[in-house]
């Protein structure tokens, strides 16, 4: 008879088999502790959780201290403000799902902020490194979006057509503590009667600290408007984005002109009667740029300290600075800098490094900085008269020379 095999043959053949089992096991546990990793870090709670709960706003020591923090979103901004950082990119997520649904439009003209087409890219922070919430699976946070509530708009950019009140949104919007309506509400020239539930139904969420705005250019030429956002809140805060409003005309026929190529020339719109020089007042490029007297309107309803002027040419020239006065208006800290702007000379204008909700850069569509159409110099003449006394008037009641008859 053959001697039976060793002692240990029968074990030897049981232990691959359990052993095998363990390490299936542990192979799974693996597996799991990463899924969970990978979703905590997507989440990003690894870098909200050290942060204070409520970021303290206004004028802090700091305040006014520019070049302070990096990029919108980058490293340095997250270490300063996690918690708001966080807590905006989770606001931002939601945005960026509605992005995607057909939204509240105005006339067409207000497409939203647009993402640099290939030809533009190549711009400081255009890497695209780095992550954010607007590029993370939305689903993986949907959990965490029921924050904060909707708010009626404390802040509320008036106006003018045509002044760069997109730009000016857009660029406050990189600021943890703004939160802005996309599209047009129209709400206090042609929503007024659905109400300010429905009014506030438009507005997106915030969080404590977080200011809710909106951008209307026609409320500015509304002459219902400074009663009805009174009535609303006596402490709104306005503010009107003006433009030589010779520019600002020509701008205005433009984008008409863009919609309907076979209307009349400028020229022949701006006067009532060419020979004897007079000029239609009735025409809308015309009158909104009679800024003093629509300003008129909204003093009977709102005291000047609680209406900031930016001017629509620096903005383009020095779009830090007059971020810098807004952000000081609204009780806000300077965060939004030199730092996160460049200028694209393809486009003409500046243009920001990151947008709110994203690591690339962006500039304005292509329905903001069209080239306008040549106009006859005697009419751009004739116009510049025109508004001198409007224009010096307004200085006067702004406190402040826009420089546009210099
Ligand atoms: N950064 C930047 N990029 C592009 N365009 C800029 C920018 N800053 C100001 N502007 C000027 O904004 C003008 C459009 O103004 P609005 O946004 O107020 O227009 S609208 O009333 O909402 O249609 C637009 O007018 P046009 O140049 O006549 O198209 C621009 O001159």
């Amino acid at each position: 008879m053959a001697p039976p095999g060793p002692a240990s043959a029968h074990p030897a053949s049981a232990e691959p088999l359990s052993r095998s089992i363990f390490r299936k096991f542990l192979l799974m546990l693996c597996s799991l502790l990463t899924s969970l990793y990978v979703f905590y870090c997507l989440a990003e709670r690894c870098q909200s959780l050290a942060g204070p709960a409520v970021r303290p706003s206004g004028g802090g020591d700091e305040a006014g201290a520019p070049g302070r923090g990096a990029l919108a979103g980058g490293p340095r901004e997250l270490a300063v403000w996690p918690a708001a950082a966080h807590r905006k990119r989770l606001l931002q997520l939601r945005q960026w799902r509605r992005h995607r649904l057909p939204a509240l439009r105005d006339d067409g003209e207000e497409a939203a902020w647009e993402e640099e087409p290939p030809g533009l890219t190549g711009g400081p922070g255009g890497s695209g490194a780095g992550s954010s919430v607007a590029e993370a699976p939305p689903g993986t946070l949907a959990l965490l979006l029921d924050e904060g509530s909707k708010q009626l708009p404390q802040a509320i950019i008036i106006g003018v057509k045509k002044g760069g009140t997109r730009a000016l949104l857009e660029f406050l919007r990189v600021h943890p503590d703004v939160r802005a309506v996309g599209a047009e509400p129209h709400f206090f020239d042609r929503s007024y009667d659905k109400g300010l539930a429905w009014y506030r139904e438009l507005m997106p969420r915030t969080l404590e600290g977080q200011i809710t705005m909106e951008k209307t250019p026609s409320y500015f030429v509304t002459r219902e408007a400074p009663a009805r956002i009174s009535a609303m809140s006596k402490d709104t805060k306005l503010i009107v984005v003006v433009r030589d409003p010779v520019t600002r005309a020509i701008s205005d026929y433009t984008q008409t002109l863009s919609k309907r190529p076979d209307i009349p020339t400028f020229e022949s719109l701006t006067f009532k009667n060419r020979t004897t020089g007079l000029i239609d007042t009735s025409w809308s490029a015309i009158q909104i740029g009679i800024y003093a007297k629509h300003l008129e309107h909204w003093l009977r309803h709102f005291p000047i300290g609680q209406m900031l002027f930016v001017s629509g040419e620096r903005l383009i020239s020095d779009p830090a600075g007059e971020l810098g006065r807004v952000q000081d208006f609204l009780g806000l800290k300077r965060i939004i800098t030199d730092k996160h702007f460049y200028f694209n000379k393809t486009k003409g204008f500046p243009c920001l490094k990151k947008a709110e909700g994203s690591s690339k850069p962006h500039c304005l569509g292509k329905t903001k900085g069209r080239t306008h159409p040549e106009i006859d110099r005697e009419v751009v003449r004739r116009l510049r008269e025109f508004y001198r006394p409007f224009n010096l008037k307004f200085y006067q009641m702004t406190g402040q020379d826009f420089g546009w008859d210099g």
